[in-house]
């Protein structure tokens, strides 16, 4: 049973000074959007939650997923979804060769390719697997790089401006299937944003580093 993330006692500091100071829990298929100002440190959130904070960057505090603390386990062993703006498909491989990059090793080649197409099914791109990446429209590689993300069967999404690189209509539609998808799932969602309409969509609560969470 999934228990959400928790981001408990969070402090992160640059050099003497502090940056962010963060007490949260998301429930399962939660999104908490993390705005604020250019600088004030959202990236930097995820970072620390990704396991992978920049040096010169110290941080007290635990990560909880589903009731686990993260703080010992190396990035690439917290399962996390992650999805940046404008996230590239390896455009030397197909669209199902992108999505078969999401899966665990093992299994028959059938079973991988029933995994694949059901995929596809689901973020509405049946028969989408040998096409070429760049014949894809925004949206569709949107929606590829969101499935195979999802394929790595995280327990959490982590969305850094995730939507930011697309129009306003493919916005909308590839937000809302993020949502639907990590609510289907049970997935908590942290989302750094800059657009209000992406807060209000999510339906969740909304964090406003620099503002309401002052350092200290
Ligand atoms: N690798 C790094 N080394 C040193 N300082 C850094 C590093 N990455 C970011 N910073 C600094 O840390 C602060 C927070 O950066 P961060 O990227 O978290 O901000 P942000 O809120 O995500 O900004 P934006 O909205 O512009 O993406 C900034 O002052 C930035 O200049």
């Amino acid at each position: 049973m999934s228990e959400g993330l928790t981001l408990e006692n969070v402090r992160i500091a640059r050099g003497a000074a502090e940056l962010i100071a963060v007490e949260r829990h998301v429930p399962p298929g939660e999104v908490l959007a993390v705005m604020g100002p250019s600088g004030v440190g959202k990236s930097t959130l995820l970072a620390f939650v990704t396991g992978t904070l920049a040096p010169g960057f110290t941080a007290t505090g635990r990560v909880l997923l589903d009731g686990a603390d993260l703080t010992g386990t190396p990035p690439e062993g917290r399962r996390l979804g992650i999805l940046f703006q404008n996230d590239l498909l390896f455009p030397h491989l197909s669209v199902g060769g992108n999505l078969a990059f999401g899966l665990a090793p093992g299994g028959s080649r059938a079973a991988r390719r029933a995994r694949i197409d059901a995929a596809l099914a689901e973020i509405g791109l049946e028969g989408f697997a040998d096409r070429d990446p760049a014949t894809l429209s925004g949206g569709q590689k949107a929606r590829v790089a969101l499935m195979r993300m999802l394929l790595s069967d995280p327990r959490a999404l982590l969305l850094d401006e995730a939507f930011s690189g697309l129009d306003a209509a493919r916005r909308g539609q590839v937000r809302a299937l993020v949502f639907d998808i990590a609510r289907d799932r049970g997935l908590p969602v942290l989302m750094v944003t800059h657009d209000e309409e992406d807060a209000r969509a999510a339906g969740g609560p909304v964090i406003r580093l620099g503002e309401d969470q002052p350092p200290g």
